[in-house]
């Protein structure tokens, strides 16, 4: 665990950049450093690795303080990813990734089969190792930055702003691989960003800093959008912090119907009978493997045939047991019909419907946990 204790960091000509900073970014975790422009953010995340050296307070490394530990020693155990990457031009992609890897002295051949198997783990082809990075995307380039930092296996990873320099489709992807290695890696993970999305999405935990490098809050992400500290922090999380806190809240408080479904080989008369008994005008269609085709409200179809061929009105899925709340009410506005079909997270077979009683329901039970629980300490 990194612990900062009482941290400050005055710089020569008098700036405070980080003002008595006491934080703790757990083992394993991913934690992260947000807040606007010039908030010292940068200046912590380097104060760790002894870029920067602390002007006052110690940061402590499992217990030890990264002061009585040289920085050559010290920065073998942490990998740095920065934005842009920050790739040596002149050499090739896999020499950039075994650069580590060469300073400890392994042999050629083990370093750079090492480096290829992270190409391949950071989802690059291995056509790639012999280009230089000026023949790689911004994107690409910035997964080499992060092969680069894993090449040594470091406990601990620290990343300023890594994906801040490319487009935000490559930007979700590379935030989606993050994520992605970590539940494999398990670092401990220090990430600076100043998007306060980027931070809820990757964050274990959230430092938000104010300028004048001051901790306003670090909660996890759910605890720190349903109770933020002050009124900076509501600022900073945005409008939409309601909303936006149900990506936290799972499904499992949605009371689903498995009784709306109909399959589409029934006929018209058939479907509306079961309407009428399960007191909906809408039902989910069905093909013969129970995946959902689209709604139909049977009391405006002619009663003749079968539902084949009957144009079908558009439908939103959510995966029972895995997405948010929020998906699920993404889900029911997608559809006229204002509601959301579940689906079984293998095969895709319908599991039920959550009415619009059902999310009312849930919406009610996720807003009254609100203000539950420690904001401080989330
Ligand atoms: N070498 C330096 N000398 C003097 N002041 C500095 C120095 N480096 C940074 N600062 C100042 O310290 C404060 C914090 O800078 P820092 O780079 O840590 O902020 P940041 O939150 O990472 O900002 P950004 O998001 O803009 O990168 C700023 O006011 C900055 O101008």
């Amino acid at each position: 665990m990194i612990t900062f204790d009482g941290v400050t960091k005055r710089y020569a000509d008098g700036t405070v950049a980080v003002d008595d900073l006491h934080l703790e970014a757990p083992t394993g975790e991913i934690t992260v450093f947000v807040g606007p422009s010039g908030c010292g953010k940068t200046t912590s995340l380097r104060m760790i690795n002894r870029m920067i050296d602390a002007t006052h307070g110690t940061i402590g490394l499992d217990g030890v303080d990264v002061r009585t530990i040289d920085p050559p020693t010290l920065r073998r155990g942490i990998g740095y990813v920065i934005q842009q990457a920050g790739l040596f031009p002149h050499r090739t992609i896999v020499d950039n990734i075994a650069t580590v890897p060469y300073l400890l002295g392994w042999s050629r051949k083990k370093a750079r089969a090492h480096a290829l198997e992270l190409l391949d783990r950071v989802g690059l082809a291995p056509e790639l190792a012999g280009r230089y990075p000026f023949q790689l995307s911004g994107g690409q380039q910035q997964r080499v930055g992060v092969a680069r930092a894993l090449a040594a296996d470091p406990p601990v990873l620290l990343m300023d702003e890594p994906f801040s320099a490319v487009d935000p489709v490559v930007r979700t992807s590379l935030q989606d691989e993050l994520l992605r290695l970590q539940a494999e890696l398990n670092k401990t993970i220090v990430f600076v960003t100043h998007d306060i999305d980027e931070a809820i999405k990757l964050g274990d935990r959230v430092a938000v800093l104010r300028v004048g490098g001051r901790l306003a809050q670090v909660a996890a992400p759910a605890a720190l959008l349903s109770a933020p500290a002050d009124e900076f922090v509501a600022e900073f999380l945005g409008r939409d912090r309601g909303i936006r806190r149900l990506s936290f809240v799972s499904d499992a408080s949605l009371r689903l119907r498995p009784d709306l479904t109909v399959p589409v080989s029934s006929p018209v008369s058939e479907a509306a009978g079961r309407a009428a008994s399960a007191q909906s005008p809408w039902l989910a269609v069905v093909d013969a493997g129970d995946r959902p085709l689209g709604w139909v409200n049977p009391a405006e179809l002619p009663r003749d045939g079968t539902l084949e061929g009957v144009r079908l009105l558009p439908y939103g899925t959510f995966v029972h047991g895995r997405d948010s709340l929020r998906t699920a009410l993404d889900a029911a506005l997608l559809s006229p019909s204002g509601c959301a079909i579940a689906v079984a997270e293998n095969g895709g077979a319908v599991v039920g419907v959550a009415t619009r009683e059902s999310l009312d329901e849930a919406l009610a039970l996720a807003a009254s946990d609100v203000g539950n629980g420690d904001p401080a300490n989330g």
